[in-house]
């Protein structure tokens, strides 16, 4: 058990208090598993959350409405979340917010982008008696993310034309940050979470949203089925062709970058503000935490691709890429 202050500063959804009747009730009824920093996980509509996290994703399917005019960041955990949020931040309001990092007074240079993009499980709706109040959010397009698989999306993100942005990673990388991270989060009493006993459960399903392998499949044949309303991306694009990838994603968005945009350097800009360099070394990614409990900086490591060769043995990569090649290479899908 976590002692008493460690408790107060772990974060909301790795919590196992205050659950609503319903929730417990609900729990009641489904597969569980030990978990990788909360005592439990538990596999809801095919998918694995922790206890608290659950009630957070209950209550968003139960009360968000998603506009036409939303837009949503969904993604697979330590995916490279936290950039995408700060490129498509700082894309949509790049008519308030000078991206130029010239300006002192951009709200990426203070703010966390988890902060400028709340999740709607983990944040928003993590309060099953306390609803986020919407009505006051005065931008459009209004923007969220989610870790949602697409079976457990809110109805109306499903039947509304709001857009999606998906992204996800190479799994053995995406295992490795996971790792790292989950590390980072639990109660020291707990000390470190074997890489062996994490990895075994990876390989089986069993972590944050997953399995991997299913919730990447969802989405990738539904952004073959429905191009205009989700787009797939991977980190590794992001980081091999960031200009062209940026530029896509303006257009999806619909709102492309101009000639005069382009000329002015503003893609640049953009790639500039929201670079790994550039965010881990701001004051508030330093030093600064979520009001779910996160450290800033816990999202920020290297930022690399490939660094799982640094931690995993050739056995444990070779596992994981003959499962990722049995589970998505029928599909058109490789890493
Ligand atoms: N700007 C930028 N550029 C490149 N890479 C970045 C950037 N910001 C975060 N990161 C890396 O993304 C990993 C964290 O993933 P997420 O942001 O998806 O985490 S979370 O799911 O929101 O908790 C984590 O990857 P690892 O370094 O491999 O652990 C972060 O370092």
């Amino acid at each position: 058990m976590p002692t008493e202050a460690e408790s107060s500063v772990t974060p909301k959804y790795l919590q196992e208090n205050e659950l609503s009747q319903e929730c417990k009730e609900v729990i009641s009824t489904l597969p569980m598993e030990r978990g990788w920093v909360a005592s439990h996980l538990h596999q809801y509509q095919g998918f694995w959350h922790t206890t608290r996290q659950l009630q957070g994703v209950l209550s968003c399917q139960k009360h968000f409405k998603a506009l036409d005019t939303d837009v949503l960041i969904v993604s697979t955990p330590k995916s490279g979340t936290t950039w995408l949020k700060a490129w498509t931040f700082s894309l949509l309001h790049r008519n308030q917010h000078d991206p130029n990092t010239q300006n002192q007074n951009h709200p990426l240079l203070f703010n966390n982008p988890h902060f400028l993009v709340p999740f709607l499980e983990l944040d928003l709706y993590i309060d099953d008696n306390t609803l986020p109040d919407l009505t006051s959010l005065i931008t459009s397009p209004r923007l969220f993310s989610t870790h949602l698989p697409y079976v457990s999306l809110p109805k109306s993100v499903q039947e509304s034309a709001c857009k999606i942005i998906y992204l996800c990673r190479d799994p053995k990388d995406a295992f490795i940050s996971l790792w790292h991270f989950t590390n980072m989060l639990r109660p020291k009493s707990r000390g470190m979470n074997s890489l062996q006993e994490a990895f075994d459960k990876f390989c089986r399903g069993v972590s944050l949203y997953g399995p991997f392998w299913a919730h990447v499949l969802d989405y990738w044949q539904k952004s073959l089925s429905e191009p205009n309303k989700i787009m797939f991306m991977r980190f590794e694009e992001m980081k091999m062709k960031p200009r062209l990838v940026l530029q896509e994603l303006a257009t999806f968005v619909g709102c492309p970058f101009s000639k005069e945009e382009e000329e002015a350097g503003v893609v640049d800009h953009i790639l500039k503000l929201c670079s790994f360099d550039n965010l881990s070394n701001l004051q508030v990614n330093k030093n600064g935490k979520l009001s779910s409990g996160e450290e800033h900086k816990a999202f920020f490591r290297c930022g690399q691709i490939g660094d799982c060769k640094n931690h995993l043995t050739a056995e444990m990569i070779q596992q994981l890429n003959t499962i990722t090649q049995e589970k998505l290479a029928e599909h058109g899908l490789r890493f």
